[in-house]
């Protein structure tokens, strides 16, 4: 199990200026306690590192060293170093609109990342105009998806009450630790949960993204933006950090994961006839294609893991796994969810329970997109018995399997970026207001003529 830890010391990324709204509110974030353990003593000047970064698979993991400088210690600095440790949990989410005013400045921010819409070098100035069209002509049918859900995302409590779950178990196992949270596309955005941790003196960090599987569009880019946090910051980059970078093959989440499925499968009439229909938020093709995204062999071996173990508890069902939620004109991972659920009734099944295994808590995906769109589809379809495993939220042995895996990557923290040596960005405002100008109002033309061109933004499901 341990191929699901790995602390990495990546470098050369962006910065990204692209944030809606990057704005600092204190006042946001729970306070939670904080307790601590052992001490430091590091004051060494370079230090190799040689981390697995990401796993493949079960057996074939990938290694890479990186290096990380470490800048020499100021007299004040170095008493830092003889404090007790404080141990921070960094909990990485997505993050969602918690009202329907945010859903076009939250689409803004994620259509904005880099890591979403994947442009070549030459066209990255088109990032920006391109996000703000997008979310435009996106945000009123995202905004009917989240009124039918309560008119908002339901995210940041869920993730708030996992925070506080964790918290409590790491506890239980005598491990004092503040567990903060860091969303990608709303509040509390990254920047806020990492400026917490700096008043809070932290000294150690685990990185925990609640993403099972790694995909460079979810974990990898939360990852992005903390590492260059963390280089711009003579403080923060002193931290020794480590990132759990997916975790979908450890025990305790197959198990729960396991018991959930055996649990809903007693609600059906005869449960070993029905399908257990497995349904992934998808990624685009050429993110595992072209870029190395190890997302969809990591989807594949946790299905197997699951039914594995579903086996060994005499549970022997057909199953299917298919891909929900694409965007726009280009070709992502399938089967889709849509076309196999058609396929599934016209092959005569009657029973299907549907199984949202790329994420850990309910959302918009689960509640409006499954709950909604696809039972109605399949009902359409000549599917006659429908039922929905609920996503993990705070499910005992799945917290507790999470405060195991903090546990076990306590030791592997490590500092993990040097520190920056440029601080703008090339072409910014302040370097050359008229060139940045000018770029805008062309990405912009350029970004409206694309979106003429590809108008499956704007229609599309999710
Ligand atoms: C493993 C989970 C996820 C992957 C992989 C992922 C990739 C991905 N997503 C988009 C576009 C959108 N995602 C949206 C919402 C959304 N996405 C995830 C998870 C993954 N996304 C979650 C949990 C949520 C829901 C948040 C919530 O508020 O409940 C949305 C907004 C929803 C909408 O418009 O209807 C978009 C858009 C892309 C393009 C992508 C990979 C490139
Ligand atoms: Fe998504």
């Amino acid at each position: 199990m341990d191929a699901a830890m790995s602390s990495t010391a990546l470098s050369g990324l962006n910065i990204s200026k692209s944030r809606h709204d990057v704005s600092v509110h204190a006042s946001e974030l729970p306070h939670r306690s904080s307790l601590s353990s052992g001490t430091t003593g590091r004051t060494f000047q370079k230090l190799q590192l040689d981390t697995p970064v990401q796993s493949r698979n079960l057996v074939g993991k990938t290694l890479c060293s990186a290096e990380a400088w470490i800048q020499p210690l100021s007299a004040t600095e170095s008493q830092l170093q003889v404090e007790e440790d404080k141990v921070g949990v960094l909990l990485l989410n997505l993050g969602g609109p918690e009202t329907l005013h945010d859903v076009q400045p939250f689409l803004y921010n994620l259509f904005a990342d880099p890591d979403i819409i994947r442009l070549p070098r030459l066209f990255r100035f088109l990032q920006r105009p391109l996000a703000r069209l997008i979310s435009t002509l996106r945000a009123p049918k995202s905004k009917e998806g989240y009124a039918s859900i309560g008119g908002g995302s339901p995210l940041r409590k869920i993730t708030d009450e996992q925070a506080d779950a964790l918290k409590m178990a790491l506890e239980t196992k005598k491990v004092a630790a503040n567990v903060y949270v860091a969303m990608r596309y709303w509040h509390p955005f990254t920047e806020e949960a990492v400026q917490q941790i700096k008043r809070d003196k932290i000294k150690k960090l685990v990185v925990l993204p609640l993403y099972p599987q790694y995909s460079i569009s979810t974990t990898g880019s939360s990852v992005r933006v903390l590492q260059d946090l963390f280089r711009e910051d003579k403080i923060l980059s002193r931290i020794p950090v480590a990132i759990i970078q997916s975790w979908y093959q450890r025990a305790g989440y197959v198990k729960s994961m396991a018991d959930l499925i055996e649990k809903e499968l007693q609600t059906f009439g005869s449960p070993e006839e029905v399908m257990i229909f497995f349904s992934a938020h998808g990624v685009p093709v050429t993110y595992v294609r072209d870029a190395g995204d190890p997302y969809k062999d990591q989807m594949e071996d946790c299905i197997y893991l699951i039914m594995q173990e579903l086996k060994a508890r005499g549970i022997n069902n057909d199953h299917k796994l298919a891909y929900q939620s694409r965007v726009g004109p280009v070709q992502w991972l399938k089967p889709y969810t849509d076309e196999v659920l058609v396929d599934l009734g016209k092959q005569g099944v009657k029973s299907l329970l549907a199984v949202p295994v790329s994420f850990v808590s309910e959302h918009i995906e689960t509640l409006e997109e499954i709950d909604m769109e696809y039972k109605e589809l399949a009902l359409e379809s000549g599917i006659e018995n429908w039922g929905r495993v609920p996503a993990l939220g705070c499910t005992d042995t799945f917290i507790t399997d999470l405060a195991d895996a903090v546990i076990e990557a306590l030791p592997s923290a490590a500092a993990m970026t040097p520190p920056s040596t440029t601080v703008s960005a090339p072409n910014s405002f302040n370097q050359n207001p008229v060139g940045y100008a000018m770029k805008m109002v062309l990405g912009s033309f350029l970004a409206f003529i694309i979106l003429l061109l590809f108008p499956a933004f704007k229609n599309q499901s999710v």
